[in-house]
């Protein structure tokens, strides 16, 4: 049977280790030949081959269920529960998503995209196949790297209270998140790697002994007695972190072996209650470049499958704005000790790996853990440490409670650099950098800047380095610069609370913020050639905001617009009508931004042209709607 066959995983009873090791090359091919072609993550999938394969054949997925947490993994489950066709669609615009969708597939029975839910939402519909009568298995696939967040452990705590209720978590320990594991729960796992298998006595061993005449079924529990008896010797000391918590633990198994897990999958199923199976694997598995480069291969960018090398694009690119905050922090670093960069084990992503790399001493990276990255920051400002916290907008979402109750109620000085604020693109709804502006705006002592372009950023790093009068945080997109000169050092920070006004004219007030100031001034042009003069604001701050500024032009001009790449609800808009209404000045407020639905995978251009936040879009609907014109065509 040829992958292409395969539309449901029970497809895969049956079949020999011979024929699944066939597919799994399949598998390792098309997940290979898509990657490489269009982008996506690339080591974490390779290396569940093997374990997608047996355990589905250990499953009846017509009504058993599997919940992969994250779902960056989840290739080869997509590749057999009927997306091969389509899987070439990969992360593109109305093609098949990068992480599991309940609307994608009946299979993709939990979302995710973010990390650590998986045992959560597994334990919840075990709880409510229990309340419902219902007989079938569930399963969490969870990696080493999740099983570091704090709401995996929550569940994990939950399981292990309840004996009767049936729940298999499969652990992937490739030793790796995106960077290499960090924390005392991934050193307990690699010591349980390196440690023998558990053998169990075998079951029919018990059937034996009951034929016994008389003593056997006394015997029998004797046997059973002695078997856990057994286990608990048997079970590798780390392993026993499990089994105290009332989680029979299972491994560690070879991750690559089919016939080992297909046994070890199939026994697990016969265990009443909780069972964690610890299967260890490598990330990147068959593909030795990605096995060599696990952290530079967890995703990639269309890249040259012989070579490994990404494709170069067309003409050289400007800076990231990762690249230059992390510029920025370092060259700070070094000359105030008191910096201290702390990291959600995104410290690629972030640019945090270039100060773990020059001041290690300066650098923290907490694991898949930003609830207590956030509290661990307030802690040491509180010791009058400056702590820098880069966490990506959406994932700081995970840490929303500690930044009120911990840091701005106490007004303490920490510094959030949320990196992929705004649209991001091809990792869709779970990763838009949407709702930073309105959740954190709303919060006292707070302030919140964004810079227009990637020198601006390094002068608000300097600004958010020396507040040191309470919290304050800074939004950036994923991706490049402008291309706009870059000073080394010696940066001018930018005034709390101040914006800057890029362009004069009377017929319309344009207010852009952050990533929206360069695309405010497109749309100045485009009016200005339909006869409409605009002035251009650089807001800086959507709190507090510059009124100083803004108030005098809005009653001068009397029409307003503003421009943000976030939710329009609680956003920077919201705040400039607040601004409006509060101080009387009754005028007209046109809110460019995300209105109130997911933005799905797709381009960030695709996706802003769907929204119509393209500048020629944002100058069509000013024209018509203050000044009754139309532009000849809007590209
Ligand atoms: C809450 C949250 N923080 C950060 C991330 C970014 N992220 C995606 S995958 C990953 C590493 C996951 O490691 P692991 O669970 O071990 O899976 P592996 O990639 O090793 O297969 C991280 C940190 C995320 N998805 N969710
Ligand atoms: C799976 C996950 O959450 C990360 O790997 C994410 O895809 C990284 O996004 P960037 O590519 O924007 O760093
Ligand atoms: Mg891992």
């Amino acid at each position: 049977m040829h992958l292409s066959e395969i539309t449901h995983p029970n497809q895969l009873h049956g079949l020999s280790i011979r024929q699944l090791q066939q597919i799994a090359r399949q598998i390792r091919d098309k997940h290979l030949q898509t990657v490489a072609a269009s982008g996506g993550h690339l080591g974490p999938g390779l290396g569940v081959v093997e374990l997608t394969l047996a355990l589905y054949q250990t499953l009846d997925l017509d009504h058993d269920k599997v919940i992969w947490d994250v779902g960056h993994q989840a290739y080869p489950h997509k590749l057999i529960t009927g997306r091969y066709s389509r899987f070439h669609t990969l992360r593109q615009k109305d093609g098949v998503a990068g992480y599991l969708k309940r609307c994608e597939n009946k299979f993709d029975h939990f979302g995710a995209g973010h990390a650590s839910t998986s045992i959560s939402a597994a334990l919840g519909m075990a709880l409510a196949r229990d309340l419902k009568g219902e007989k079938f298995k569930v399963v969490a696939v969870i990696g080493d790297g999740a099983l570091t967040g704090g709401m995996a452990l929550e569940a994990i705590n939950h399981a292990g209270h309840l004996p009767k209720t049936n729940l298999l978590v499969v652990l992937n320990d490739n030793e790796m998140s995106i960077s290499p594991n960090v924390g005392a729960i991934s050193r307990h796992l690699n010591k349980m790697r390196l440690s023998p298998p558990v053998q169990f006595l075998s079951d029919n061993l018990e059937e034996q002994v009951k034929q016994i005449p008389f003593v056997g079924d006394s015997l029998e529990t004797e046997l059973e007695r002695f078997k856990e008896g057994m286990k608990r010797l048997a079970v590798p000391k780390v392993g026993a972190v499990f089994e105290e918590l009332g989680i029979t633990y299972m491994g560690p198994v070879d991750g690559h072996n089919l016939e080992e897990l297909i046994a070890t999958f199939k026994q697990a199923h016969k265990i009443a209650g909780p069972v964690l199976v610890h299967v260890a694997t490598v990330k990147g598995k068959g593909y030795a470049i990605a096995e060599q480069d696990q952290v530079g291969y967890h995703a990639q960018s269309p890249f040259n499958l012989t070579t490994g090398k990404a494709i170069p694009s067309s003409k050289p690119k400007p800076p990231g704005y990762s690249k230059v905050f992390a510029h920025a922090l370092v060259k700070l670093a070094e000359n105030n000790p008191k910096i201290v960069g702390i990291t959600a084990a995104m410290a690629t992503g972030t640019g945090l790996d270039k100060l773990q790399a020059k001041l290690p001493q300066q650098y923290i990276d907490v694991g898949i853990a930003e609830q207590h990255a956030v509290t661990l920051a307030a802690g040491l400002a509180c010791e009058g440490m400056r702590p820098v916290v880069a966490i990506y907008s959406t994932f700081l979402q995970r840490g929303y409670d500690q930044i009120v109750h911990d840091v701005c109620i106490q007004n303490l000085p920490v510094f959030f650099c949320m990196d992929r604020a705004g649209i991001v693109g091809a990792d869709g709804p779970t990763h838009q950098g949407m709702y930073d502006i309105a959740y954190l705006r709303c919060l006292p002592n707070l302030v919140l800047m964004a810079p227009k372009d990637e020198s601006e950023l390094q002068r608000m790093v300097v600004t958010g380095v020396n507040h040191t009068d309470g919290p304050i945080a800074m939004r950036y997109p994923r991706g490049n610069g402008y291309g706009v000169p870059l000073m080394e050092e010696g940066w001018e920070p930018v005034e709390i609370g101040k914006g800057e006004t890029l362009r004069h004219g009377d017929d319309v007030l344009l207010l852009g913020f952050g990533s929206t100031v360069y695309p405010a001034m497109q749309v100045a042009e485009i009016l200005s050639e339909h006869g409409i003069q605009a002035t251009v604001v650089n807001a800086r701050f959507a709190k507090p905001l510059d009124t100083e500024l803004i108030l005098p032009l809005a009653q001068r001009i009397g029409r307003v617009v503003t421009l943000e790449e976030g939710c329009l609800m609680g956003g920077f808009g919201s705040a400039v009508a607040e601004a409006l209404l509060d101080a009387d000045v009754v005028v007209p407020v046109k809110r460019f931004g995300v209105p109130d639905v997911l933005v799905d995978h797709a381009s960030p251009d695709q996706s802003k042209a769907e929204l119509s936040l393209t500048s020629p879009q944002i100058a069509q609907e000013v024209l018509k709607a203050f000044f009754n014109k139309t532009l000849s065509s809007v590209s």
